[in-house]
């Protein structure tokens, strides 16, 4: 079964319509990464995926059910890009990979053994142990994508969307996010990745979408999707990725 599927879909936005006619299809344990400008729609798409914008056409399904139903059941986990975070939030690390925990949107002090374990094993997987008290805002950029990927991992949520995880964080950072992408997708989970920066991609994405002021320039594998020619489309310029 295709994990993400997005056929056909737009959406609109105050009064423009930002995402045209737009279809996306990426297959379980894959990485995919989405690419493009500013404003050329890739938040919006991830709205869309994680029930926070309903199409006004065409058809989304995340492993074969509704963006609702995959929300419902935690199978969708979702970080957003960091302006959209309150980093002023008085929540640790801790808690806030608990979060991942959270089962039908009731929130809970009780955390069973098993959702600690799960915790436990998220930080250590994106090497934040020993910052685990730490306020989420007294951490570097890197290191609070860090712990919202791990919120995800302990969600074990089996589609994961990362908003710009490599925006402004430094190279430490950005090699432990790409490890744990990779390992994620290793084990069957699906990650769609969206980033400005298009060199060395084929290194670790296994699949690419390029978006242009809301459409879809092309999608398929990254050998094949990220070339010169759509990335100059893309951004107007002549990429060397
Ligand atoms: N709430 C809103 N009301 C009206 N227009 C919006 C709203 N949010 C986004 N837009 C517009 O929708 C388009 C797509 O924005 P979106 O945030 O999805 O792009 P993006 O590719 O994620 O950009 P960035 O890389 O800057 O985050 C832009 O033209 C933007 O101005």
């Amino acid at each position: 079964m295709t994990a993400i599927d997005v056929r056909s879909v737009r959406v609109r936005r105050g009064d423009a319509t930002v995402l045209h006619d737009v279809s996306v299809q990426v297959e379980p344990g894959v990485v995919c990464a989405l690419i493009g400008m500013n404003g050329s729609g890739k938040t919006t798409l991830f709205d869309t995926l994680a029930d926070r914008t309903r199409p006004i056409g065409g058809e989304v399904r995340i492993l074969g059910e509704s963006p609702a139903r995959a929300r419902r059941r935690a199978a969708l986990g979702y970080v957003p890009q960091s302006e959209r975070i309150d980093w002023d939030f008085p929540v640790s690390v801790r808690e806030v990979v608990a979060m991942g925990r959270q089962r039908g949107g009731r929130w809970t002090n009780r955390i069973s053994a098993t959702d600690r374990a799960a915790v436990d094993e998220a930080i250590a997987r994106v090497g934040l142990l020993g910052l685990e008290d730490r306020q989420i805002g007294q951490l570097s950029g890197g290191q609070r994508k860090r712990a919202f990927v791990a919120r995800g991992l302990a969600q074990q949520a089996q589609v994961l969307l990362l908003d710009e995880p490599f925006a402004g964080v430094d190279l430490p950072s950005e090699m432990a996010l790409r490890q744990v992408v990779g390992d994620a997708a290793a084990s069957g989970v699906t990650v769609l990745v969206s980033t400005h920066d298009v060199h060395g991609l084929a290194d670790w994405c296994d699949a690419a979408v390029i978006l242009r002021a809301g459409r879809v320039v092309t999608a398929g594998p990254a050998a094949t999707a990220v070339t010169p020619e759509y990335l100059a489309q893309a951004f107007g310029w002549e990429g060397d990725a």
